[in-house]
């Protein structure tokens, strides 16, 4: 929604669908880190944010508590994903807890990261099941890992050890392979499908194909993969080279503007960020050798701007489009609307106000990020939030903050969106559909 002032727009703040704010289990963040990431959020128009959960020593019950407890001093709204990483009777149960008395409506599967995060087939399809049984939204992070596995040894073979070999790994065909999978495995098991951080053209047309057969499959872009190609991945200098290190990587020109077009059509929903920082010491881990760069790139702060301005200021979409695609898709996929991502009677009072006449630029040096580097460095464009509102306080106005540490709540998010309507009938419609068993006698006897 959006109200027109003199020259500033009123509009529904924006929700993050995809962030790894807390992602202090992958060797990287503090819980300091953790609120800067909030700071960066609300300075750049984004009111809430779903955050993803790592199980504690394989415990989602453990996972979740240790995150619950960091986020107590939140200054935003919150929700949570978890992830996936293992499959036996415990995991079973616990997505069961978190559904019905934790408030996750969603859960995350990596099919890369081959030794740490990354599942097989069979645990995918027991996965898929466990979340329509229970009406939880089945997320992908989609990439062959084995192949890509493959893919970082050649690169090591041939002496190729810098950044550029993590691109040069994992090409766009192992994205459109898993997400094609994926997507077929969603179907056998008649359940919706989320695929995070869509970077590719060859991802992106197995998404339209699933949605033109009636798939109920939801593809989100991130930021980085919108606006940037990976010219930056063969810079000379290591560090500016390894900060665009993400996975998936960052395509060659040509894949930004396919998925800036599949947004502006509806082949594509929302747009996250996969917001997941390091800083540059941290990023040097991997000086000798790419597969040990962490992987991951900032644009929490940057997501509302560089989305207006690439996708409304250059005539691709609407303002009521740039409202859906950054706030009111994810409520509605996360079961938050109308609460959230809309501006009305009793929904939540965030909101900001947007100047399209005023303009932005980019910097590592002024970002609110605790972190030293910025992919996005030095890009102006056109359009600014001037003022942030969370739950009707201002926290972000005159390029300062004004943020209360605890005045943020975590947000329950109820199962079974409108991504499940219509499954129960499609499954009796098959059952029917059988033909089978057929009864048969024994010749023979
Ligand atoms: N995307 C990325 O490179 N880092 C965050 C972890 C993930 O989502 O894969
Ligand atoms: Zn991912």
């Amino acid at each position: 929604m959006f109200h027109h002032f003199t020259s500033s727009v009123m509009l529904t703040g924006g929700i993050d669908p995809h962030t790894h704010l807390a992602m202090e289990f992958m060797g990287t963040e503090t819980i300091d880190d953790f609120f800067s990431g909030q700071a960066a959020a609300l300075a750049g128009g984004t009111t809430m944010h779903i955050d993803f959960v790592i199980p504690v020593n394989g415990s989602l019950v453990a996972g979740f508590e240790a995150y619950e407890r960091k986020a107590k001093k939140s200054c935003m709204d919150y929700g949570f994903h978890m992830a996936i990483t293992k499959w036996d009777e415990s995991v079973s149960r616990e997505m069961e807890i978190m559904v019905k008395e934790k408030g996750i409506n969603s859960f995350k599967f990596f099919m890369a990261y081959k030794g740490s995060l990354m599942i097989n087939d069979e645990l995918l399809l027991q996965g898929l099941k466990r979340c329509k049984s229970l009406g939880a939204l089945a997320m992908v992070h989609a990439e062959n890992g084995d192949a890509v596995f493959e893919g970082q040894k050649r690169m090591i073979e041939l002496g190729i050890t810098g950044p550029e070999g993590h691109a040069l790994s994992r090409p766009a065909v192992l994205e459109g392979e898993a997400t094609a999978r994926a997507i077929r495995l969603a179907r056998f098991v008649n359940t919706p499908l989320y695929i995070v951080h869509v970077m590719s053209i060859d991802a992106m047309e197995e998404i339209s194909k699933a949605r033109k057969s009636g798939q109920k499959v939801i593809g989100e872009p991130v930021v980085s993969g919108l606006v940037l190609d990976d010219s930056g991945l063969w810079d000379p200098d290591f560090i500016t080279a390894a900060k665009y290190v993400m996975s998936p990587p960052i395509r060659e020109s040509g894949h930004d503007k396919a998925l800036q077009a599949a947004l502006s059509t509806g082949v594509l929903q929302l747009v996250g960020t996969d917001h997941c920082v390091f800083n540059s010491t941290q990023k040097a881990l991997g000086i000798d050798d790419f597969r040990k760069i962490p992987n991951g790139v900032n644009g929490i702060e940057e997501r509302m701007h560089l989305v207006w301005d690439t996708m409304v200021e250059s005539g691709q979409i609407s303002v009521t489009d740039y409202v859906r695609i950054t706030s009111t898709e994810c409520a509605r996929i996360f079961n938050l609307y109308p609460r959230k991502g809309a501006i009305l009677t009793g929904s939540d009072a965030d909101i900001i106000i947007f100047n399209p006449n005023s303009s932005f630029e980019i910097s590592a040096s002024s970002h609110h990020s605790r972190t030293d580097t910025n992919v996005f460095d030095g890009r102006k464009g056109k359009g600014k939030v001037e003022v942030t509102i969370v739950g009707g306080r201002v926290v972000w106005q005159d390029d300062e903050l004004k943020v209360v540490p605890g005045s943020g709540k975590y947000i329950e998010m109820p199962p079974f969106s409108y991504l499940f309507n219509g499954i129960d009938k499609s499954d009796a419609k098959y059952l029917s559909s059988l033909r089978a068993p057929v009864r048969r006698f024994n010749s023979a006897s």
